[in-house]
């Protein structure tokens, strides 16, 4: 890889600066290593490393990488914590937030909506706030449950409302472009907390909302 391409990686990730720019007294560094193991995968899968348009791949797949496993910079958590002081005893449901994880698996692309329900005792964060809890916890090598159970408890812990419900429905790219080929399969997880383990009436009033169609 260029020093260049590497600098303009450093910058934007700054606490890899070290492992990016490692390239004191000759050593082969991490950077050098995932280069070498890019190039090994395309020379297995047929392909020639040195072709013109393969040249750049290790940078651009290091660069891909790196975006797609955002979430591991910041705690997520972090952006429920600025709360407002609004009274509001029922349900607040945001919905058909879409997300773009990577299955821990396959390092293939699942990807789909969260629904996210919960109802306030006093803490009642800002609405964008909930998409960038499931951004958080999305870019990351993961698993739908752990996502799932991570949006879910990360609001329990910090927003300490009454009950908390989310419900992923995402399309796994490993299960439709490969192995099984099952291209329409949707699967769907959730995770309930508080009140909501015990009161069947609530969870029906937030699985016939995340139903309707539109919201204006
Ligand atoms: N529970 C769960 N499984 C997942 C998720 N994403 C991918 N998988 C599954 O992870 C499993 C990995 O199974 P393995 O047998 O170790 O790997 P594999 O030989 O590539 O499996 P196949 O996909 O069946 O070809 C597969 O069944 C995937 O469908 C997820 O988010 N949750
Ligand atoms: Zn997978």
């Amino acid at each position: 890889m260029k020093s260049e391409q590497l600098q303009i990686l450093s910058k934007k990730y700054p606490h890899l600066f070290n492992q990016l720019t490692d390239t004191e007294n000759g050593n082969i560094t991490s950077v050098t290593q995932f280069s070498e193991a890019v190039k090994q995968l395309i020379k297995l899968c047929g392909d020639d490393p040195e072709r013109d348009g393969l040249l750049d791949t290790p940078f651009r797949v290091l660069k891909a990488f790196l975006e797609y496993t955002e979430g591991y910079n910041k705690d997520p958590k972090i952006h429920l914590e600025k709360t407002f002081d609004i009274h509001h005893k029922g349900l607040i449901l945001i919905k058909d937030i879409e997300f773009y994880s990577l299955c821990e698996h396959h390092f293939s692309p699942f990807f789909g909506v969260a629904h996210i329900g919960y109802i306030p005792k006093e803490k009642i964060t800002g609405l964008s706030k909930m998409g960038r809890l499931v951004e958080g916890y999305a870019k990351r090598f993961q698993v739908q449950e752990r996502l799932t159970t991570q949006i879910a408890e990360a609001i329990e812990e910090v927003l300490d409302p009454e009950g908390t419900i989310v419900v992923v429905e995402a399309k796994h790219m490993c299960m439709c472009s490969r192995g099984i080929k099952k291209a329409n399969t949707v699967t769907t997880t959730s995770s309930l907390l508080g009140i909501y383990e015990n009161r069947p009436d609530l969870r029906a009033e937030f699985y016939s909302l995340i139903k309707t169609q539109g919201s204006k």
